[in-house]
């Protein structure tokens, strides 16, 4: 049992592929508090996505990846639930907001079957007209104008803005508890993405939904998260409160993501390969029974 709301142990995944096993991710912990907004932060190919995936029990569907550890949610092991009860919580208690809305919306058809879908998935039976007016109301919340409009549309004709606020208001649709949100925006130009990030701040704290929030930009996770844990090439290198991991941050790696933008590469970084060997040792010794 947990106290935590997602409370993750020792995750490892590798991938089976001609050359055998890639491994991806090597014993990941973490854990995300009833209403806290906890960020996932490192470069391209560390293992954010990945993380987020098993969370929702999509890449354990993958014959070619093999996921162990344990992935805690709401106190049960979702590890050892069956795949109907994985698939049932998705959209429902906790859903997911990609960084580019067209790879979830369907383009081919509009908003409002869309909408309407995912509305049941949270309340079957709904009849279509209350199923509509929520999904008004929930447009009007992320400040869509016109909602019955944009519920008309199909996701072409809506803005890149426009159709993340349609993504977000669809993933709170259901009053999820937990809320992934992979790089949010990222798709987005820097002040349509920073629009997105505040009012999606916002609607989590009104709700009191917990997130973890996955990104490769320090800066923007600044903003938004209470805690952030920090991750190089499918291992946790270190975690802490916001202000203070900013304030002072110990490892290696969280220096470099913090001086410079980090090269986005997925090759990592060679100075750090070589500062982290002995450093990786103490990082976790000094991290012991905290994240692991
Ligand atoms: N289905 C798959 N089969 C094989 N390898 C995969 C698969 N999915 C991801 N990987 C590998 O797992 C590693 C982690 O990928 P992941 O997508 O989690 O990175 P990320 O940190 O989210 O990066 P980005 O910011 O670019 O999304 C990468 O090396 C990637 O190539």
């Amino acid at each position: 049992m947990s106290d935590a709301l997602l409370d993750i142990r020792d995750l490892r995944l590798a991938f089976k592929g001609y050359s055998g096993l890639t491994e991806v991710l090597h014993g990941i912990s973490l854990k995300v508090g009833a209403g806290e907004k906890v960020a996932l932060v490192g470069e391209s190919g560390s293992g954010k996505s990945v993380t987020a995936r098993i969370i929702l029990g999509l890449l354990q569907e993958l014959r070619s990846a093999k996921v162990s550890g344990s992935v805690f949610f709401d106190g049960q092991d979702l590890e050892k639930q069956p795949l109907k009860v994985r698939q049932g919580l998705r959209g429902t208690s906790m859903s997911m907001i990609f960084q580019d809305p067209t790879s979830s919306l369907n383009p081919v058809y509009p908003i409002d079957v869309q909408f309407i879908e995912v509305l049941r998935r949270g309340s079957t039976g709904i009849a279509e007209a209350d199923a509509r007016l929520r999904a008004v109301s929930l447009l009007t919340d992320v400040s869509i104008p016109e909602p019955e409009r944009v519920l008309a549309s199909y996701p072409f004709q809506l803005s890149g803005g426009m159709n993340q606020r349609v993504m977000i208001a669809m993933a709170l649709a259901n009053e999820p508890s937990l809320l992934i949100a992979d790089e949010p925006g990222t798709a987005l130009d820097v002040t349509v993405q920073a629009q997105t990030l505040h009012l999606m701040r916002d609607l989590v704290e009104r709700r009191g939904t917990s997130v973890l929030f996955i990104s490769h930009n320090l800066g923007v996770v600044r903003e938004f998260a209470d805690r952030v844990y920090v991750i190089y090439k499918g291992r946790l290198v270190e975690h802490g409160e916001t202000y203070e991991l900013f304030h002072n941050p110990r490892h290696p790696y969280t220096k470099a993501l913090m001086a410079a933008v980090p090269r986005i590469t997925g090759g990592g970084i060679p100075e750090i390969d070589e500062a982290m060997d002995g450093f990786h040792d103490a990082m976790i010794d000094h991290e012991a029974g905290v994240s692991r």
